[in-house]
């Protein structure tokens, strides 16, 4: 029978926690900011994939070089290993969320196709290894393995990496009074450049700062004092050394800490910017400036969102998903 998952948005790094900490992001207004994939049938030819959606154009022309691919192909070999061979099957890429964007974009692909291919083959995957695998072709994607986008994607909410052979990830509690502003200006950032430039090697100040950040953050989460967490969002690992490559985000920072924004971070790779707020009427003030401000072109966008604490979900296979 025909499946249909949506994966949602993610912010990896929440400004601390460099690789092991994301969020999963739903818009307010109630749109879908992540990819569908459709498992239509299986078939006797060879894999076959189609896509639609804003931002299929910008997706390899060859379906084998799309992830998607990678995802049927690491499924059928885990299934081989088990003794089950599974043949072809027709797949469907709703794209909707930008490539290079900082929103777990390739993420977001393969959350949807491993858990909807793993639901057509009768879900012989727990999650724990549909989550391995995730992230396994994230690293194939990225240059190395981080969960920081798969894992909040595919479980839900903010998700702090423990990385353990039988237990990947732990959902920490979330700040409910929080909005998180997120705005993607339209140009694309590769995660594999934007990790290449990072240091080799960090000083002791740094690492014992960062250290303090996330101790902390995680104590204010788990303590509900969402006034000392958001203090402790700050990237020292990661944002000074890519700032460079967003333009205009020094001066959007200031901008939305004067409107009243608590902490503004590059998400992921970037170039998308989060703010993260307390108060509705300040993320719609932030919201506003990041629209007429941070975009640079019509492929630009801005979300107020809340954390997803849901993740994967199966979508009905409606006009928005379907595809001629
Ligand atoms: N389904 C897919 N979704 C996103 N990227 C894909 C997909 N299939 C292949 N790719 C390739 O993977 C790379 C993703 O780039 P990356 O900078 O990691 O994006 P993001 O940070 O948004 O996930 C691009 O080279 C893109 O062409
Ligand atoms: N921790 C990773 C997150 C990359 O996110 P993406 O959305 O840009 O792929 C990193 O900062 O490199």
């Amino acid at each position: 029978m025909a499946v249909a998952v949506y994966a949602p948005a993610s912010i990896g790094n929440l400004g601390v926690g460099f690789d092991i900490l994301g969020a999963a992001l739903k818009p307010i207004d109630g749109s879908l900011l992540g990819d569908v994939v459709e498992v239509d049938d299986s078939i006797s030819g060879e894999f076959e994939l189609t896509a639609s959606g804003r931002f299929a154009h910008k997706l390899p022309d060859d379906p084998k070089q799309n992830i998607l691919y990678d995802c049927f192909v690491g499924i059928q070999t885990l299934l081989a290993e088990q003794g089950t061979h599974v043949g072809a099957v027709k797949m469907h890429l709703h794209k909707n969320l930008p490539i290079g964007s900082g929103l777990g974009s390739s993420a977001s692909s393969i959350v949807a196709a491993v858990a909807a291919l793993n639901q057509f083959f009768g879900s012989p995957l727990n999650e724990e290894a549909q989550l391995r695998l995730m992230g396994d072709l994230e690293g194939q994607i990225s240059g190395s393995i981080h969960y920081d986008n798969v894992a909040p994607c595919f479980v839900g909410g903010i998700q702090l990496m423990t990385e353990l052979d039988h237990k990947l990830c732990s959902t920490l509690p979330s700040p409910k009074s929080w909005y998180w502003c997120s705005a993607y200006p339209g140009i694309t950032v590769s995660t594999a450049e934007a990790r290449s430039i990072l240091p080799a090697h960090y000083s002791k100040a740094d690492i014992i700062k960062h250290g303090r950040l996330l101790a902390n953050f995680v104590h204010a989460l788990y303590a509900g004092d969402d006034k000392l967490a958001v203090t402790m969002m700050e990237d020292v690992i990661a944002e000074p050394y890519r700032k460079v490559l967003l333009p205009g985000f020094e001066s959007a920072r200031q901008a939305l800490l004067k409107l009243g924004a608590l902490a503004v971070g590059i998400s992921g790779s970037g170039p998308t910017l989060f703010a993260v707020c307390d108060d509705i009427s300040v993320a719609k003030q932030c919201d506003a400036y990041l629209a007429k401000h941070y975009l640079q072109n019509e492929d630009g966008f801005s979300h107020i969102c809340r954390i997803d604490e849901a993740g994967v979900a199966n979508v009905e296979i409606q006009s928005e998903t379907t595809h001629s």
